[in-house]
């Protein structure tokens, strides 16, 4: 949680004079751009990716993988129509694989999803790939996947740290097989595996041997992504062992994908509308969806809000209270901070649970979210996985954000409430949400 060397400017983020009435249509999920971009790169055929996200994360990752010798061609779409529903004109990315090859170098900025699925597509290719990136990408954890690739066949120099840099000497093959993994401080381990198993000879079977493992959904993404581009997977909840996931050898198809919104980058949109208690509409919200930003419905609601899903999307509205909450938050953690966020705004205290590992995310966010409030005026103290949180009267100042978006946005929503709260670095939000800064303030002029 170290600040920035440089302060750059400070955003004064907007207080709200009344409720907010807006539509507000959110850009592609990361996580689907990420594993899709994965995905299709492995496939045996080229493929489609229609709204993806760009955002820095994933322009990391397009990149990465373009430096490995995979044809990423970045169009204007005018279909009007494809598989998953009418798109209108709008970004498509065609993607065309090719031999993986090295030499490459790829930057993973601080993106989880690059620093974990990559290496195992390194080992499948012909040739080194160094991987490199911000300095808190030294400090996420990489071990396990760094001990399982071995166990699987690759060949890897890091400094023993068990983290990047490192070097991964592909060589254009991997045998696969059985691998044990302690996934506990990230679900992105076990993604990582399973994405690039269809093309390691043996496949893989990977069995999580730790205590907890965090963001289920995420994993569950992972195996319907897999699934839906012709892979054969077997996991605990079709009929398999608990903590075992299985995908079989074989060729991945071209697909032709529809990026859904992202749905945790809608939480501040839909917290102004309950610290507000106004109304925010996100068009084509999933009826169906691996997305963990789908569980605000249930959590905005029992913090005091109501929501609506039609077909003009989700229509979340505040109802003029914010009620605290004890919530077991393991499967959503990305969605801690703007959680936090809400309920320092509530009318009764929250105990947030089950998130001990986001002290490993793009910043120790248990520690940063205790300070900023607290700096503000609040009273939340640090549990051994969570925190509590005791709103009290918060006053204006800095809200730092470590280089963590979800930190800006986090800021963003007590500012609505609490007049003189500046944002430093906001640009932060670039990792997954370039606009956010336009986007929040049309929310407030009901654009
Ligand atoms: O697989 C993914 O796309 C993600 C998994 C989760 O990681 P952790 O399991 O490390 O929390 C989540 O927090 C992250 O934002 C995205
Ligand atoms: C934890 C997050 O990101 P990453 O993919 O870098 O782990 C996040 O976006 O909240």
């Amino acid at each position: 949680m170290t600040e920035s060397a440089v302060h750059p400017a400070l955003w004064p983020a907007p207080h709200a004079t009344g409720a907010v009435d807006a539509t507000v249509t959110v850009p592609g999920s990361k996580s689907v751009t990420n594993r899709a971009l994965v995905l299709a790169a492995l496939a045996a055929e080229p493929g489609w990716l229609r709204r993806p996200l760009r955002s820095r994360d994933t322009l990391l990752m397009a990149e990465a993988l373009r430096s490995m010798g995979v044809g990423i061609e970045e169009t204007v779409s005018s279909s009007s129509s494809v598989a998953g529903g009418p798109v209108g004109s709008g970004e498509a990315w065609r993607i065309i694989p090719n031999g993986l090859r090295g030499p490459a170098t790829v930057d993973v900025g601080n993106a989880g999803t690059v620093m974990r699925f990559l290496p195992p597509v390194a080992a499948l290719a012909d040739g080194p790939i160094r991987f490199d990136g911000d300095p808190r990408s030294y400090e996420r954890p990489l071990g396990a996947v760094i001990t399982a690739l071995r166990a699987l066949g690759a060949r890897i120099d890091d400094d023993g740290r068990g983290a990047l840099p490192l070097t991964v000497f592909g060589g254009g093959a991997l045998d696969g097989g059985r691998v044990e993994i302690d996934a506990s401080s990230s679900s992105q381990f076990v993604s990582a595996l399973l994405l690039s198993a269809p093309r390691f000879n043996q496949g893989v079977e990977v069995r999580h041997v730790g205590s907890t493992l965090p963001s289920l959904p995420h994993i569950r993404m992972t195996v319907d992504m897999l699934r839906a581009i012709g892979a054969q997977v077997d996991t605990p909840e079709s009929g398999g062992e608990a903590n075992v996931w299985r995908v079989t050898p074989g060729a991945l198809l071209g697909r032709d994908l529809v990026v859904e919104p992202d749905l945790s980058n809608a939480q501040p949109f839909l917290a102004a509308a309950l610290v507000t208690g106004g109304r925010v509409t996100v068009p084509d919200w999933p009826e169906r969806t691996t997305q963990p930003g789908d569980a605000l419905r249930e959590i905005f609601t029992a913090m005091g809000g109501t929501y609506e899903l039609t077909e003009r999307g989700l229509t979340f509205t505040g109802t003029g209270s914010v009620h605290g909450i004890d919530w077991d938050l393991s499967e959503v953690g990305e969605l801690t901070p703007g959680i936090a966020a809400v309920a320092a705004l509530a009318d009764s205290p929250s105990t947030l649970r089950g998130v001990a590992h986001l002290r490993l995310h793009e910043t120790d966010r248990l520690a940063a979210l205790t300070k900023e409030i607290n700096g503000l005026g609040g009273d939340v103290t640090e549990t051994a996985d969570g925190l509590h949180i005791r709103p009290r009267p918060l006053h204006g100042g800095t809200f730092h954000t470590y280089d963590d978006h979800r930190m800006a946005t986090a800021g963003s929503i007590i500012g609505l409430a609490v007049k003189g709260v500046e944002i430093e670095n906001v640009e932060t939000t670039a990792k997954t949400l370039p606009d956010f800064p336009a986007m929040w303030s049309d929310m407030l002029a009901g654009n």
